[in-house]
């Protein structure tokens, strides 16, 4: 396991200064051009890649927070409020289904784009963060959907059949400042996360972490998300955490990150280099034609939710799963 991380600003594997090292060790991910074959090669298995050449959001590397204050029109837009620089998904359907006492990490507040710019650029240390998440929709102006149009869809169509992706669910824009963090955490999509303004560090781990990163319940608000704080690992706790091997990269503007459905990430937002916009392509996974055995970890992952959802309906209290489970694993499949 590599040093603590030192807080003096040490040049971390990103090659930034000021980057936190953390407790795991990393690699760097491939940063190859689109039409290099070696990209589709590791796109087909599912492996992450940095794609240079895509020009698939050229007409968006314009999208700085002037032109989209004059391009977003009036409508309010969700925006995440964090008291730290940290910006951790919760599902809200799920903090009413089970009577759970979660207290919501940030709050979520629909503001103009014009209220959001006001305060991400008159805030001073000790306000409160914001990130605006929105998914792109019809109610933006007409420049950004001018814009929108002009992605390099060819290209994206070409990738959706050539790796048998499922339907393109959603774009989501991403407005935030330096520093913020989006903690580790996987989708069940594919990715093609495209950044625009400002460098992000994207610190990614393959499915078969799962057992070191330890995702909340499925039932959970944070369902999906890892119950691990990088900047305070509880070692003891969850002890797999000094299994950890992770990849990573810096992408700036223009550059286009593939984050295979299933695999962990850790997004934030490089401090001192100012705010950042990303736009994503989440698209859902393809029908699966045959199934090979030993099934992969990401089938793996699935199953387990699955029988974690079957036996939360059947049981009804959340409280009775683990001890159901202990019963069915120890000293008999242990
Ligand atoms: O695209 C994804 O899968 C995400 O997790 C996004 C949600 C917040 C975004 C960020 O850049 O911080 C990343
Ligand atoms: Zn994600």
């Amino acid at each position: 396991m590599s040093t603590q991380s030192t807080m003096n600003g040490d040049t971390a594997e990103s090659g930034y200064p000021h980057v936190p090292k953390y407790f795991f060790p990393t690699q760097q991910i491939p940063k190859l051009s689109c039409n290099d074959p070696l990209a589709d090669e590791l796109i087909s298995q599912e492996k992450p890649v940095v794609l240079t050449d895509t020009k698939l959001c050229e007409s968006a590397l314009k999208w700085d927070l002037d032109y989209l204050a004059n391009n977003m029109g009036n409508e309010r837009y969700m925006v995440f409020v964090s008291q730290n620089n940290r910006f951790k998904y919760y599902d809200e359907a799920k903090m009413k289904q089970y009577r759970i006492n979660f207290n919501p990490p940030t709050r979520r507040v629909d503001m103009t784009f014009t209220e959001f710019v006001k305060k991400l650029r008159e805030w001073k240390p000790g306000d409160e963060r914001v990130y605006l998440q929105q998914g792109l929709n019809n109610t933006f102006g007409r420049g950004i959907v001018l814009d929108f149009l002009q992605f390099n869809w060819q290209w994206l169509n070409v990738q959706q059949k050539k790796h048998n992706w499922g339907p393109l669910t959603s774009n989501l824009l991403l407005v935030g400042m330096e520093s913020n963090i989006t903690p580790v955490h996987y989708d069940e999509q594919q990715n093609f996360f495209c950044q625009l303004i400002g460098k992000k560090r994207c610190i990614l781990f393959a499915p078969e972490h799962y057992e070191r990163l330890y995702p909340h319940p499925v039932y959970h608000p944070h369902d999906r998300q890892s119950q691990v704080d990088f900047d305070m690992p509880d070692l003891e706790k969850f002890p797999g955490l000094d299994q950890l091997q992770g990849w990573e990269t810096v992408i700036g503007p223009g550059e286009v990150l593939y984050i295979p459905m299933y695999w962990w990430h850790h997004i934030e937002s490089l401090p001192n280099l100012g705010h950042t916009v990303s736009v994503n392509f989440w698209y859902k996974g393809g029908p699966t034609e045959s199934v090979e055995y030993p099934l992969k970890p990401r089938q793996k992952l699935a199953i387990m939710r699955n029988v974690e959802k079957m036996l939360l309906e059947a049981l009804k209290d959340p409280g009775e799963v683990g001890p159901l489970l202990r019963s069915l694993v120890l000293g008999r499949y242990s």
